[in-house]
């Protein structure tokens, strides 16, 4: 039988390769929910040409734990996460449009998050600000400003780069010519509070959480592991692990009774306990906190009257699209943004078998729609 073993030393979280990633700062900050930066950088990737007009750039923005890296650059030639959408003569057409990922703030992706050095240069872990979705935004305007754009063509991304979206949509709706929300709504649903409150807790509880201050010591991995199988399992379908894994016994070992106090595992066990280990080798616990709770505190009607009205003043053309199978983020929430952004709206559905992370998985399905519905 195998044992599952999760190391509680920090990896190189964030790891990007050298020259990946081009980084700006933009200057100092205060956070909507409080606390302040004296200076926050952001990292991003581009790819394709600004035009002269500044006019022809398109923002994708990442999902939970994303980064920058959508498709390959020079810099950096591994396959991105939305590899077949970006390049020549694929739906964001780099010989057209200026392409630009930033990495969230908050994150471990390359802009300021926890781990990053306050003035002084120790990480600022548990005083890093809470971070909102629309903050996100508002940083990422004062990247774009600063690059010389003048015009977002179209803003996308799928969970919570929708999130991002959506609140670009809403609070720049002068500047954003096109929005693509791919599974996300409007507000996080309590359901969706509650599996990441879960989450957040599971990272909080480990005990060398050390209140977020365990950059000198061993890091709560256990915790970060066990928010993401919570959250892993969230993002399939029942259908798809019934299909997949069944009651099957992971090879090699034994489901029915102990050895050293541990059972063997089942198929569906070691699967988690697989992309546990991955996430823990590649991700801050802090950084996931930040962009947990952003995703927790997303609301397009805080402060602006609610829903409806925030969604009525959005004067971008919307690319609506939802997974068939999506248990996390139901399609039903697409439906409210089409009845409330204004226009004849419909939701473009994306049909797979595997649940909320179809966004990433079928992202061909996109493509069309992507060049259709927002004229890329
Ligand atoms: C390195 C970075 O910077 S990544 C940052 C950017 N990433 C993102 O933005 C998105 C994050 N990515 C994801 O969420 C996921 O990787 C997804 C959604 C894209 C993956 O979806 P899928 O392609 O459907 O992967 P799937 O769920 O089938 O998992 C496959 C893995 O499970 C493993 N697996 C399958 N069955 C088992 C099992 N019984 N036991 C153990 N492992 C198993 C496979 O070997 C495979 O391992 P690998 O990923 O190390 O090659
Ligand atoms: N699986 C993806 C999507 C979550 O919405 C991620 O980890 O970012």
């Amino acid at each position: 039988m195998s044992t599952p073993v999760l190391s509680t030393t920090l990896n190189d979280f964030g790891h990007r390769p050298a020259g990946a990633l081009q980084v700006l700062d933009v200057g100092g900050y205060t956070f909507e929910a409080g606390g302040a930066l004296p200076q926050v950088e952001i990292a991003y990737e581009t790819w394709g040409r600004l035009n002269a007009a500044g006019d022809n750039a398109v923002l994708v923005a990442h999902a939970l734990t994303g980064d920058s890296h959508v498709a390959a650059t020079e810099a950096d030639p591994s396959t991105g996460w939305w590899e077949e959408l970006v390049g020549p003569g694929r739906p964001l057409d780099t010989d057209r449009w200026f392409v630009i990922a930033p990495a969230m703030v908050g994150g471990c992706y390359g802009s300021t998050g926890p781990a990053s050095p306050d003035p002084d240069g120790r990480p600022w872990g548990s005083r890093f600000p809470f971070v909102t979705i629309r903050d996100t935004v508002c940083l990422e305007e004062r990247l774009l400003r600063a690059l010389g754009v003048t015009r977002l063509h179209a803003v996308i991304g799928g969970s919570m780069g929708g999130a991002r979206s959506l609140e670009w949509a809403a609070t720049f709706p002068d500047w954003v010519d096109g929005v693509g929300v791919f599974a996300c709504g409007a507000a996080s649903t309590a359901e969706q509070i509650a599996f990441g409150q879960a989450q957040v807790q599971a990272i909080e509880n480990d005990p060398d959480f050390a209140g977020g201050d365990y950059y000198d010591g061993a890091a709560p991995l256990q915790g970060l592991a066990l928010a993401r199988r919570i959250a892993h399992i969230t993002y399939r379908s029942e259908y798809e692990l019934g299909v997949r894994f069944g009651r099957e016994a992971q090879p090699g070992e034994e489901p029915l009774g102990w050895a050293q106090r541990r059972r063997g595992r089942y198929q569906v066990e070691s699967y988690l306990d697989h992309q546990a280990k991955k996430l823990i080798s590649r991700f801050d616990p802090n950084a996931y906190l930040v962009v947990a709770e952003a995703l927790i505190s997303h609301d397009v009607g805080r402060g602006r009257g609610g829903v409806a009205q925030a969604l009525a003043g959005v004067s971008a053309k919307p690319l609506l699209v939802a997974v068939d199978s999506d248990r996390l983020y139901l399609p039903s929430q697409s439906e409210e943004l089409a009845r409330l952004i204004p226009g004849e709206n419909t939701v473009h559905m994306i049909s797979s078998p595997i649940g909320h992370d179809g966004f990433l998985t079928s992202a061909q399905q996109l493509g069309t729609e992507i060049r259709e519905v927002l004229r890329l």
